[in-house]
């Protein structure tokens, strides 16, 4: 079965061209889950994922996760079909799951300005778990202007639009298995 990973690709009428390939991703998702299991062993840690974007990265960490852990999924949107954030973050689905007294992991594929993740570990911290921890596979560091605390940090990126892993531009492009950058960027 082929996987999805041109050199270069047209998404809604613009150039694309690889930045972090399969094989470098895959690397470091490995290197991350390696270190999450050695941290929480013993802990039954919940990984939250932040729909739409994470959904990827997440399920290809949670497989090199060698410890007992659980997951559970939240949505919310800022960016609709735009490269620039609206500023504006909206919920569209809490998680299920109680996570009163619970070890919190909160999987993002990208902190931009930081907008959602500040959002979203304000509104976990009001359901009381036990502690929580943040990654993102990726941080564009320039552009992050909200002040969150990364624990696991992918790769750190420039304040440039990407594709692909998860990543959408107007909801295309998130089944290509390597990150995109815009090009002539
Ligand atoms: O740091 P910020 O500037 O807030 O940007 C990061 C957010 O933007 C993306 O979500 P988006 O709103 O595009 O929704 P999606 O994941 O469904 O594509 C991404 O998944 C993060 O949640
Ligand atoms: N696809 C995509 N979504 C984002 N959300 C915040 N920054 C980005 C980005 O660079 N690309």
């Amino acid at each position: 079965m082929a996987i999805y990973k041109p050199e270069t690709v047209e998404c809604n009428g613009e150039t694309f061209h690889v930045y972090i390939t399969q094989e470098e991703l895959q690397e470091r998702v490995s290197e991350l889950g390696e270190e999450l299991s050695r941290h929480y062993e013993g802990r039954n840690p919940i990984f939250i994922g932040v729909l739409n974007g994470a959904y990827i990265f997440l399920s290809d960490l949670m497989r090199h996760v060698e410890i007992s852990c659980e997951v559970d999924f939240l949505k919310l949107s800022s960016y609709g079909d735009e490269k620039v954030s609206s500023g504006e973050v909206t919920d569209l689905k809490d998680i299920d799951a109680d996570i009163e007294d619970r070890n919190v992991i909160l999987v993002e594929d990208i902190v931009d300005t930081g907008l959602s993740m500040k959002y979203i570990v304000e509104k976990l911290q009001k359901k009381k778990p036990a502690s929580i921890e943040t990654i993102t596979l990726l941080h564009k560091t320039e552009a992050t202007r909200h002040d969150v605390q990364l624990d696991y940090v992918g790769f750190r990126i420039p304040a440039l639009f990407v594709l692909g892993y998860g990543l959408d531009y107007a909801q295309e492009g998130r089944n290509l298995a390597q990150i995109y950058i815009l090009d002539g960027e």
